[in-house]
């Protein structure tokens, strides 16, 4: 039995898709303790964050203070953790903000720039703080990436497909790009032409996110958020494909990263390195 403080868990986004599903997660789990929760949208302030959640209150009101949270949690006597489930335009300032305030990031919002992780990758190093960037929380898509690189040996030839709700603000999806990068990384180079193509309307063949590796990405109501990674080869076709069904699927990972991120002390990209 451990008599260690709960860890205290901020989360920015909290009246969010993703923000609401981390608050339940965090309140039911007897390690963390809920310190705070931020929201730009004033149409959330001062809402229980519980009560917005569907759940219980828990006396946290939601805020727009990012800074004054920040260095509320700088006062605890555990380190404390902020989960990051914003925008694509915010999450890199709020990640140097809580690291400038010596709080962990757990970041799952995407759409940051290889320069801008980069650049925060330096940031924490300085700090000499853990910091998790993870594009996907859910387990099947870590194994979905696991098989597409075992695939990657025997396949030249692939293509994802990344299908979303219509209210992504980021195109390709996050999880696709690391998947590409993933392959791209093995040394070698996908899809040689066999034709001089000519795409008649723009995009038609997706983007090209590096080694030859392309990316389609679907928008539609009705989607929560799927993966396909298509390898070809002549006489048959591999199909690997991931289906969110329900946001919980991503909270065992964020749980995880949660506790993880104490012990760290540079920036980490990826599930697959905290398993
Ligand atoms: N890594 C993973 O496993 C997953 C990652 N994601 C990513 O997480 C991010 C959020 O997704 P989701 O929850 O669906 O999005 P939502 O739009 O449902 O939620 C985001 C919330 O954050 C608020 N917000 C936006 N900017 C700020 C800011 N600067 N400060 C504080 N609050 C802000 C929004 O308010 P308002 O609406 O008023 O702008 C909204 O309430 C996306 O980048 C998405 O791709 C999503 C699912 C899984
Ligand atoms: O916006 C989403 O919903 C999701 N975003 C992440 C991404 O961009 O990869 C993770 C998951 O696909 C859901």
């Amino acid at each position: 039995m451990t008599n260690s403080l709960p860890i205290p868990v901020i989360v920015n986004g909290a009246g969010g898709k993703m923000g609401r599903e981390v608050i339940k997660a965090v309140a039911a789990s007897p390690d963390m303790t809920l310190l705070g929760a931020i929201d730009h949208n004033l149409a959330y302030q001062e809402q229980d964050a519980g009560t917005l959640a569907g759940i219980d209150p828990l006396e946290v009101p939601i805020t727009n203070d990012r800074e004054g949270m920040l260095a509320m949690a700088a006062q605890e006597k555990q380190p404390g953790v902020m989960v990051d489930f914003t925008h694509p335009d915010s999450v890199y300032d709020n990640i140097r903000a809580a690291i400038a305030y010596g709080v962990r990031p757990v970041v799952g919002t995407t759409g940051l720039s290889p320069a801008q992780i980069q650049d925060l990758a330096e940031f924490a190093d300085k700090a000499s703080m853990g910091c998790l960037l993870i594009p996907n929380f859910s387990i099947g898509m870590v194994l979905l990436q696991q098989a597409a690189i075992a695939a990657s040996r025997y396949f030249d030839h692939v293509e994802i497909i990344e299908l979303h709700h219509n209210q992504k603000a980021d195109a390709p999806s996050g999880t696709a790009i690391q998947t590409a990068q993933l392959l791209a990384e093995l040394g070698k180079t996908y899809n040689s032409p066999l034709v001089t193509e000519t795409e008649k309307i723009t995009g038609a063949r997706g983007a090209e996110a590096g080694e030859g590796i392309r990316i389609h990405s679907i928008r539609l109501p009705g989607l929560i958020a799927h993966q396909e990674v298509i390898f070809g080869a002549a006489g048959q076709v591999y199909t690997l494909r991931h289906d969110t069904s329900d946001r919980s699927c991503y909270m065992p990972g964020v749980l995880l990263a949660i506790r993880k991120v104490l012990a760290l002390k540079t920036l980490v990209y990826g599930l697959e390195k905290i398993l």
